[in-house]
């Protein structure tokens, strides 16, 4: 059994994770975080989780790391990065779902989450946990850099296009959509129910911090300089991430082809569904499971395509992906744990 352990285990996405492994036929959970609820039982303040769960939070000075094989950093950015190196030291492998480890250049980093990086000697080493672009590097790693819920919609959708060669990548446009609960559960005026329900807005329009994450990693693929262009949008439900994305043509191709482009990237791909040229997916269709969905478009026929890109911000989007990540680090099939089908309505 893995012996897992959980620092900030009463947010979402750590809540997410012990959903996840607590099923997991392979994981022990030994250690779960909370600064706030040292010695409650987990399942008393996640009933769901009674019956799963039978371990109490301990506060994070408490909590005896260096017992586990992985440690989940599901906190907010900083956190990971002041008790990463001791853990690896010690032989713990680390999965940060933040993003500490994400941009390889320590000044981008400071620049876009203001604060200082206390451990800029793992950035070289850290692995960017994207299992469907990074499989083989996930399974040597020791550090995982788990990607942004956007980012993971905006690689995946552009990525074989860009791998072709086919797409001017200098003007890439993200339109994307997520469920509040991607802003964590924080307490924050922003995410109140009489604030965020029946409304709709887009944030961080001059700028937002997954965009040098997304560009960075793009830019892995192509010789063009990438340029993108992505604006977040806060919609009233709970889960969920829809990104519209837009591409240029550069060369002729028909749609069949631009289908069999995708098709043939993710054949191997467990978590990626390429649905039918033209089809509409939906949010809901990748409620709790740990599936993004991609359907292509191109209006009129024109040189425009079009991508449409679902998931569910929590799972594919954060500690689904997270866990997807530690199945190869550990040498386990990859969806071992994460076969949820999502739920309707
Ligand atoms: N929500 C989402 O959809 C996604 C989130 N992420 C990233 O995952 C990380 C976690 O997000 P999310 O779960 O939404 O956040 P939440 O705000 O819901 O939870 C944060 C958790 O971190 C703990 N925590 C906060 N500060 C510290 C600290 N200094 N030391 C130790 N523990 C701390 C909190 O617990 P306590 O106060 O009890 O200690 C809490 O359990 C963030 O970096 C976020 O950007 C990534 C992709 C998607
Ligand atoms: C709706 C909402 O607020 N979403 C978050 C992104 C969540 C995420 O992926 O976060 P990290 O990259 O910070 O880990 C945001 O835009 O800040």
């Amino acid at each position: 059994m893995i012996k897992v352990g959980i620092v900030g285990g009463t947010g979402y996405t750590g809540v997410e994770l012990l959903r996840l492994l607590a099923a997991h036929p392979e994981a022990q959970l030994t250690a779960i975080t909370s600064r706030k609820e040292d010695g409650l039982p987990v399942a008393d303040m996640f009933p769901s989780l009674r019956g799963h769960v039978d371990i109490a939070f301990s506060s994070p000075d408490k909590a005896d790391l260096k017992q586990c094989d992985v440690v989940f950093f599901a906190t907010p950015h900083g956190v990971a990065m002041a008790q990463a190196p001791e853990l690896i030291a010690a032989g713990v492998k680390v999965i940060d779902l933040a993003a500490d480890f994400r941009l390889k250049d320590q000044a981008t980093f400071e620049k876009w989450y203001k604060i200082p990086h206390s451990a800029p000697d793992l950035l070289e080493e850290a692995v960017y946990g994207l299992p469907e672009l990074n499989h083989e590097d996930i399974k040597k790693a020791r550090l995982i850099a788990n990607p942004g819920c956007y980012p993971t919609t905006m690689q995946l959708g552009f990525y074989p296009l860009l791998k072709a060669g086919i797409i001017d990548a200098g003007n890439l446009i993200a339109d994307a959509k997520s469920g509040v609960s991607g802003a964590g559960r924080k307490a924050e005026i922003g995410t109140l129910f009489s604030e965020a329900s029946d409304n709709f807005k887009a944030y961080g329009v001059h700028g937002h911090r997954h965009t040098p994450e997304t560009s960075a990693q793009l830019q892995r693929y192509t010789d063009q300089k990438v340029g993108l262009i992505f604006t977040p949008h806060l919609v009233p439900m709970i889960r969920g991430m829809h990104s519209t994305l837009y591409a240029r043509l550069t060369q002729d191709i028909t749609n069949d082809a631009l289908q069999a482009l995708f098709v043939e990237q993710y054949k191997d791909a467990e978590f990626v569904d390429v649905m039918p040229f033209g089809s509409h997916p939906e949010t809901r269709s990748t409620r709790g499971s740990n599936m993004l969905r991609i359907a292509l478009h191109r209006p009129d026929n024109g040189n425009t395509v079009v991508i449409l890109v679902v998931q569910d911000n929590l799972v594919k989007g954060a500690s689904g992906q997270a866990v997807q990540c530690m199945n190869l680090m550990f040498g386990l099939p990859e969806s071992t744990g994460l076969k949820q089908i999502a739920l309707l309505p």
